[in-house]
């Protein structure tokens, strides 16, 4: 089976979320099931810088303003289709912003071009190339499914895969004309959303099934509460509607052989975590004592709750607790989270920026790390914790009640706990589950049978690639009967 997959990110070229991690990882969990992926991703100056010299498999005069590209590489194995148009991506700043952060005028014209090459290649536009299926991520590639609908691969099966519903690719109806999509399109059922256009809305309508990347977050998004405007629409499609959890690339995160940490270790040798944890309180500046360090690495954004995190610091560091965070995102938690560092020197260390390295060294020497998202269709921090003997400690919501068993007196009892849940949104709750944590972490043989457990959960990506497989010969066979 061949599928392409669309993505604006892929680890290890370019990252600024989790999507990276699944759009770079899922391919070579496809691959050991007779899944060949081809992956088109934008041609941003990194991921040129990391291409070798290739001749295009495919060139376009006018593609969206501009000369463009289509050129394969191959990286850490995997096979890409890097599409190579300066005029939309040769600039410097992240994948969808300037150096400041605004995103970048023009984003719909780079994502529609995307969607339109992706389209091309459904159709057939490369010599010898035909998928059997195109698996769309999120809204900057949702355009593919769109261009696929209203062109010449109407025909052929697709999968949307939604990360964060929150990111929509939301645009003024004035840009319309400009897809060079039918008249047609523009209608409810097509790419028309509340009287503009609306990318992921096109892509969620065209798609031949819809994923989300946990049951749960499957189920949430047909509500009001966590729909944000595409509820009805998810619900409409609700019979073509999955949710399938993200697993991680056990390789990278392997504490065993990871370089990033100062010591290895394994369940079998927990020990030498201790060395990685003075090498957090070293980089953070915390004290040193007998108690435990909670980590936060995550976006700085109100949907991982870091302004509820901020609303209890005082109460979590006078109950004992001293905090890791590294993260950036919104200026005014930078700059919040940079003060509770200041006010509790020694107990409370901040890292602003965005470090790949520390992040391991963090999950391989911090005893827990916290998520208090207020919604979160995964999570994958909480799974790279469960991997290191981090202990998660999670909102109960999306993914993380999906992937964290929580250590109440029956899951003790039985050996399945794998961390603590508290409800979301909730100060109180959060603040809680830090003081059963803190109760927890003193009785040693409780804690490392908490970490031993998580160490245990099989988070390798085999099983959900599986659901992946079966999905996709689902729509293959019902395209073809
Ligand atoms: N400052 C920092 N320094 C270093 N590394 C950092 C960092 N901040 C974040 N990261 C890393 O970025 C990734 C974040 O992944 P998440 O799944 O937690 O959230 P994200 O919201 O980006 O992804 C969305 O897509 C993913 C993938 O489907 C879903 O799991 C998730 O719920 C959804 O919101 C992790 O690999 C984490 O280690």
């Amino acid at each position: 089976m061949q599928v392409l997959s669309v993505t604006p990110e892929i680890f290890p070229l370019i990252k600024t979320g989790g999507l990276a991690d699944v759009a770079g990882a899922l391919p070579i969990a496809l691959a050991h099931q007779g899944v060949a992926t081809r992956t088109l991703l934008p041609g941003y100056p990194v991921v040129m810088a990391a291409l070798a010299k290739s001749k295009p498999l495919l060139t376009y005069q006018n593609l969206h303003g501009g000369k463009a590209s289509l050129r394969p590489a191959s990286v850490s194995d995997l096979d890409l289709l890097v599409l190579d148009a300066p005029h939309l991506f040769e600039r410097s700043g992240g994948p969808y912003g300037d150096a400041s952060g605004a995103d970048w005028a023009d984003n719909w014209r780079r994502f529609a071009a995307l969607g339109q090459v992706g389209a091309d290649i459904a159709a057939g536009a490369l010599p010898g190339y035909v998928p059997d299926l195109v698996h769309a991520h999120d809204w900057q590639a949702a355009m593919t499914l769109a261009y696929m609908r209203y062109g010449k691969a109407a025909s052929m099966p697709s999968v949307m895969t939604v990360h964060n519903l929150a990111f929509q690719g939301r645009f003024p109806a004035t840009i319309f004309p400009e897809l060079g999509l039918p008249d047609s399109a523009m209608t409810l059922d097509g790419v028309e959303y509340y009287g503009g256009v609306g990318f992921l809305k096109a892509g969620l309508q065209a798609a031949s099934a819809i994923t989300t990347v946990s049951p749960t977050y499957a189920q949430e998004i047909r509500t009001p509460a966590f729909g944000m405007g595409l509820d009805g629409l998810i619900n409409l499609r609700a019979a073509d509607l999955a949710g399938i959890v993200n697993g991680i690339d056990v390789d990278i995160w392997n504490p065993a052989t990871d370089r990033h940490l100062a010591a290895n270790f394994s369940a079998k040798t927990l020990k030498p975590r201790a060395i990685n944890k003075r090498a957090v309180e070293e980089r953070f500046q915390l004290d040193h004592d007998s108690g435990p360090v909670f980590c936060v690495v995550s976006r700085l954004t109100w949907q991982k709750g870091m302004d509820i995190l901020n609303s209890i610091l005082d109460e979590a560091v006078a109950a004992g607790a001293r905090f890791a965070i590294l993260g950036a995102g919104d200026a005014a938690l930078e700059g919040a989270l940079l003060a509770a560092a200041a006010r509790h020197r020694g107990r409370v260390g901040t890292v602003i920026g965005y470090d790949e390295q520390l992040s391991h060294l963090m999950q391989g020497g911090c005893d827990a790390i916290v998520i208090p998202s207020r919604f979160e269709p995964c999570g994958l921090t909480q799974l790279y914790g469960l991997r290191y003997g981090c202990v998660p400690i999670v909102a109960r919501t999306g993914g993380l009640a999906d992937t964290i068993i929580d250590a109440n007196e029956a899951a003790l009892s039985a050996a399945v706990a794998s961390g603590f849940q508290f409800a979301p949104e909730n100060g109180d709750a959060f603040l809680h589950a830090i003081r059963r944590a803190i109760a927890a972490y003193a009785e040693r043989p409780t804690w490392a049978a908490l970490q031993r457990q998580g160490m245990k959960s099989d988070l390798s990506w085999e099983r959900s690639a599986e659901k992946y497989v079966q999905l996709y010969r689902s729509l293959i066979m019902k395209k073809a009967a």
